[in-house]
């Protein structure tokens, strides 16, 4: 395990059955909180991929993808639960863990060609990093890749995303 996996791994709580029962939930605001854990994360972050815009999934996806579109001097991008985008949006529905949900992106977010690093907490059943990157796609831009702070293995997100560039700073 690198330094930083430790680091991450050290400040984010389970928390037992939330927000329904059985389900683990992975708290990442300890991390958050720690100035010198999240500097690192975002450094990490934004060196992965040479990249136009970074793509953050509301809510947790926006904690982290902002800064790291500051720091890697790319454009950042809100993909959003449905009816929070003002302009005209495509949309993506798919399920998780804990539910379902439909995501949207502003139709002209992206610059046609522009490569995209999309960015989230958890890689949980995989459902809304696919509905991203189907969604990225079909706005006209290419994924460069897919980052996220964990993965939950056992839930199998990755299976999903083959053929995607899939970085996780954290496997459990
Ligand atoms: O791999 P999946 O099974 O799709 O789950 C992962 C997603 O679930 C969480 O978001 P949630 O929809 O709970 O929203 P939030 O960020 O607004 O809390 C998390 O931030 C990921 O976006
Ligand atoms: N167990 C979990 N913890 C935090 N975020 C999640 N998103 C989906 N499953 C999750």
């Amino acid at each position: 395990m690198t330094e930083l996996s430790a680091m991450i791994l050290d400040r984010i709580r389970d928390v037992p059955d939330y927000p329904q029962p059985g389900v683990m939930f992975k708290d990442i605001t300890p991390l958050l909180a720690d100035p010198v854990a999240m500097a690192a994360v975002v450094d990490e972050l934004a060196g992965l991929h040479q990249v136009d815009k970074i793509v953050g999934i509301e809510a947790r996806g926006f904690i982290l993808a902002a800064p790291v579109a500051y720091r890697a001097g790319a454009g950042f991008v809100p993909v959003r639960k449905k009816g929070k985008l003002p302009a005209a949006t495509l949309e993506e529905s798919y399920d998780l863990e804990y539910g379902s949900a439909t995501i949207e992106v502003h139709r002209d977010a992206f610059t046609p060609g522009d490569r995209v690093l999309i960015v989230d907490d958890v890689l949980a059943t995989g459902g809304t990093a696919k509905a991203a990157v189907e969604l990225v796609e079909r706005a006209g831009a290419t994924v460069a890749g897919l980052a996220v702070l964990m993965e939950l293995a056992f839930l199998k997100g990755r299976d999903r995303l083959t053929g995607v560039d899939l970085h996780s700073l954290v496997i459990v």
